[in-house]
């Protein structure tokens, strides 16, 4: 009874240690992915600033969180993917404003 107790935690102590590597991995995916979102971002910053066109695009933004909509049909996730995508949304356009900033100094 004790060793199967015993067992059974460490097996759930190997699987929380092999997920968490796996999470390891989706970061670091999702860094890179990112990072290459940040930089298109930037190009499409540069244009705007050469154009004089404001940052924020709001259509373009409902177009995006819509598209997440449509990649997931699961309604229990799709509201963290939501929010996650409006936080991304908003650090780019942050990201853009910092670099015009920086820019025009
Ligand atoms: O598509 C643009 O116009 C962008 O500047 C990119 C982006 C985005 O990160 O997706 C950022 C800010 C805008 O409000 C809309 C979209």
């Amino acid at each position: 009874m004790t060793n199967n107790i015993k067992s059974s935690t460490i097996s759930g102590h190997d699987e929380i240690q092999a997920a968490r590597r796996q999470i390891n991995q989706l970061d670091q995916s999702i860094i890179d992915l990112l990072k290459k979102r940040f930089e298109t971002s930037a190009r499409i910053g540069r244009i705007k600033e050469e154009s004089q066109l404001p940052v924020l695009d709001n259509d373009r933004e409902k177009q995006v969180l819509e598209q997440v909509a449509q990649h997931d049909s699961d309604a229990e996730t799709q509201k963290y993917l939501q929010n996650i995508f409006q936080a991304i949304l908003k650090n780019s356009r942050d990201y853009q404003h910092q670099l015009m900033q920086k820019e025009s100094k």
